[in-house]
C-alpha cells in the first residue's frame, strides 16, 4: 500500500489539466448506472404488469421508457468511454515525454549502467502500466465504488433483509484479491524485467551483427535470446495462470451468490411476500453489483502490478543530471574563446580514484592546443568537463574568465563545439545531419561548410546528393566521409571554442589527411583543443599538453618538448628530416602509441 501511495504522490500531479475531464468521465459513469437502474425497474414493471398479466396495453408505456433510457445510456456510455481513452492517452503522452526529457539530461555513466533495451521497456510498457493505475485506475475505482454502492442501495431498497443475507458472501471477493495480489505483482515485475532484457539482447545483437557473423557467434546470440525469452515466458505464464485462477474463483463465488438469491426468492414467492418481477429486479441488482465489486478486487491487482512499473520508472526519475543550469547565470556576452583549467581534479561517480588531478592550463583565442598522452590518461575526460557533462570535483574551468558553472548550459554548448571520438550520425538526410549543427541554417550555408569540410564532392556524387538518407550504422559512406560530415556540422556551429576528440581515430593516413585539411581551416579562427594520439599536427600546434595518469606532466611547443627529451620526446620518436630518421612518404607525420 505504501508503494501505491508513493506512486500516486509521484505521478498524480501529471493529471493536472485533465482533472475536469476525469470528473466528466465519472459523471458519465454515474448517469450510465442511473440508466441501468431505471432499466431494471422498468423490466420488473414489465414482468409484473405486462408479462404475467398478458396485457399488451401495459407493455407500451414501460417499453417506450426503457428504449429512451437505453438510448440515453448508450450515448452517455459512448461519451464516457471515448473521453476516458482520450484522457488516458494524454496522460501517457505527457508522462513519456517527461521521462524522455529527463533521460536526455542524464550523464554518460547512467547510460553505461543501464542497457538500452531496458530503458526502452521502461519508456513504453512501464509508462502504460502507470497510466493503468493513475488514470484508468482512479476512474475505474471511483466508478466501481459508486456503482457498487448504488446497486447495493437499490437491492436494499427493494428487500433489505434479502440483501443483507446475500452480502454476507461479499468479503470472499476481497479475500481472493488479497490472496492473489502479491504473487501477481511479482510475476508482473519479472515479466517487465524479462521484456526489457529481450529488447536489449535483440538490439545489442543487431547492433553487433558484424561481430556476430565474423566470429560465428550466431548460436551464442540465439542462446542468449532464448534464455531471456524463456524467463519472459515463465513469468508471463505464471502471471496468466494466477489471473485465471483468480477469475475462476470469483466466478464460483458469484454463482454461489446467485443461487442464494434464487433460493431465498423462491421461498419468499412461495410465501407470497414477493412478486416474480421484484425477484428478477433484485437478482438483476445483485448481478449488476458483482462486476463493480469484482473490478474493485481486480483494481487492487492492477494497482499492485502497476507499482512494479512505477518503481522501475521511479529509478530513472531519481537519477539526477550531473550538472544543472545555474541559479544566477551570467548574462550572455560575445565570447572570445579564452579557456582556463584551474587546478581541476575530477573523479567519476562511483569510481575509486581520480581521473584528473590538479590540472592547470589556459588556451587563448585562435590557439591550437594538442592534448596527448597514453590511453586512459584522462584526455577525453578533459573534453567531458569542458563541455560540462560533469563538473570538476575540485578547481574550476573558465570561458573568458567566467566559471562554466555560471553559464546556462545552452549558451555554453553553443559556444564550445565538441567533435566527439565516435562519429555520431542522425537518422535523416545528409542535409539534416550537417544542418543540426545550427538549426535554421540555410541550404547555401550547409553547402558552404560541406565544401570547406571537403565533403561537397562526394555528397553531390551520390544519386540523391544532400537528400541521401543515412542512419547510424547503416550509412553507405566510408568512415572518413562520415567524419567529414561531422566536421561540416561542427563548422556550421561556428563556436569560438572547438574540442576535437581523436578526429583522425580509425582512419588511414590518406583519409586522415582528408579530414585534417578541413580541420586546419576550421581551427584557424578559433580556440581549439585537440585530443589525439596522432601527432601529425603537433608541429603546427601552439602548445602541446602531455597528460599521464590524470596529471599534466609536460607542456610546451612541439620543438620545446622534443628538445627537453622527456615523456613527449619519447612518445613522438624521431622526426622526419632529423638525422638518421626514416623519411616519411609525405610531409604528414602520423605517429601512434
Ligand atoms: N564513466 C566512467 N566511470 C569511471 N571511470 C571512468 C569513466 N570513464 C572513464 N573512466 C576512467 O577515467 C580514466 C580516464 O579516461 P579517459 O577516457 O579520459 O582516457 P583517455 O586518455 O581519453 O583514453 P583513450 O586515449 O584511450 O581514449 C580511465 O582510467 C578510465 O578508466
Amino acid at each position: 500500500m505504501r508503494e501505491v501511495r508513493e506512486a500516486f504522490r509521484r505521478f498524480w500531479p501529471l493529471t493536472r489539466g485533465d482533472r475536469g475531464w476525469l470528473l466528466a468521465i465519472i459523471a458519465c459513469v454515474v448517469v450510465s448506472a442511473l440508466a441501468e437502474t431505471a432499466s431494471i425497474l422498468l423490466f420488473a414493471q414489465l414482468t409484473d404488469n405486462a408479462l404475467k398479466a398478458g396485457s399488451l396495453a401495459a407493455f407500451w408505456g414501460p417499453a417506450g421508457a426503457w428504449l429512451t433510457v437505453a438510448v440515453l445510456g448508450a450515448i452517455v456510455g459512448y461519451l464516457g468511454n471515448s473521453l476516458a481513452t482520450w484522457t488516458a492517452e494524454r496522460f501517457v503522452l505527457r508522462l513519456r515525454a517527461g521521462v524522455f526529457r529527463h533521460v536526455q539530461d542524464l550523464p554518460p555513466h547512467f547510460f553505461q549502467k543501464h542497457r538500452q533495451g531496458d530503458l526502452v521497456e521502461r519508456l513504453t510498457g512501464d509508462v502504460e502500466a502507470i497510466e493503468q493505475m493513475v488514470v484508468s485506475g482512479v476512474v475505474g475505482t471511483v466508478s466501481a465504488a459508486f456503482s457498487a454502492v448504488f446497486y447495493a442501495a437499490a437491492a436494499f431498497w427493494l428487500r433489505w433483509d434479502l440483501a443483507l443475507v446475500t452480502f454476507v458472501l461479499a468479503p470472499l471477493f476481497l479475500l481472493a484479491a488479497r490472496r492473489f495480489s502479491g504473487r501477481i505483482k511479482e510475476a508482473s515485475r519479472d515479466e517487465r524485467v524479462a521484456d526489457g532484457a529481450i529488447t536489449s539482447v535483440v538490439e545489442e545483437s543487431l547492433g553487433n551483427i558484424v561481430l556476430t557473423q565474423a566470429y560465428n557467434r550466431q548460436a551464442d546470440e540465439a542462446k542468449r535470446l532464448d534464455r531471456e525469452a524463456r524467463a519472459w515466458m515463465r513469468a508471463s505464464v505464471r502471471g496468466a495462470r494466477l489471473s485465471e485462477m483468480y477469475e475462476q474463483f470469483v466466478e464460483v463465488v458469484e454463482t454461489l451468490c446467485v443461487l442464494t438469491v434464487i433460493g431465498l426468492g423462491v421461498w419468499e414467492i412461495s410465501a407470497d411476500r414477493m412478486t416474480l418481477g421484484q425477484l428478477l429486479a433484485f437478482a438483476a441488482f445483485v448481478g449488476y453489483l458483482y462486476p463493480p465489486v469484482r473490478n474493485l478486487g481486480q483494481l487492487g491487482l492492477t494497482l499492485t502490478a502497476a507499482t512494479a512499473g512505477a518503481q522501475r520508472l521511479g529509478e530513472i526519475l531519481d537519477a539526477r543530471p550531473s550538472v544543472a543550469d545555474p541559479d544566477d547565470p551570467v548574462s550572455a556576452w560575445p565570447v572570445r574563446g579564452w579557456v582556463g583549467f584551474h587546478g581541476v581534479t575530477f573523479r567519476y561517480p562511483d569510481a575509486s580514484r581520480d581521473s584528473l588531478d590538479d590540472v592547470h592550463f589556459t588556451a587563448a583565442p585562435g590557439e591550437l592546443v594538442i592534448v596527448t598522452g597514453p590511453s586512459g590518461a584522462g584526455k577525453s575526460t578533459l573534453s567531458k568537463l569542458l563541455t560540462r557533462f560533469y563538473d570538476p570535483s575540485a578547481g574550476a574551468i573558465t570561458l573568458d574568465g567566467v566559471p562554466l558553472t555560471r553559464l546556462p548550459l545552452d549558451f555554453l554548448r553553443e559556444h564550445i563545439a565538441l567533435l566527439p571520438q565516435e562519429t555520431l550520425i542522425l537518422n535523416g538526410t545528409i542535409r539534416d545531419n550537417i544542418g543540426c549543427g545550427r538549426p535554421g541554417a540555410s541550404d547555401a550555408e550547409i553547402e558552404r561548410v560541406a565544401r570547406s569540410a571537403a565533403a561537397h564532392d562526394f555528397i553531390t556524387a551520390l544519386p540523391e546528393g544532400y537528400d541521401t538518407l543515412i542512419a547510424p550504422g547503416t550509412a553507405a559512406l566510408s568512415g572518413g566521409q562520415l567524419k567529414r560530415l561531422t566536421i561540416a556540422r561542427a563548422m556550421l556551429r561556428s563556436a569560438p571554442v572547438l574540442v576535437l576528440d581523436e578526429p583522425t581515430a580509425g582512419l588511414d593516413s590518406v583519409a586522415a589527411r582528408q579530414v585534417v585539411q578541413p580541420l586546419r581551416h576550421l581551427m584557424s579562427t578559433r580556440t581549439t583543443l585537440m585530443i589525439t594520439h596522432d601527432l601529425s599536427l603537433a608541429p603546427d600546434a601552439d602548445r602541446v599538453l602531455v597528460v599521464d595518469d590524470g596529471r599534466l606532466v609536460e607542456a610546451g611547443t612541439h620543438a620545446e618538448l622534443v628538445a627537453r627529451g622527456g615523456v613527449y620526446a619519447r612518445l613522438a620518436g624521431p622526426m622526419p628530416g632529423a638525422l638518421g630518421a626514416p623519411g616519411a612518404p609525405d610531409d604528414t607525420l602520423t605517429l601512434r602509441w
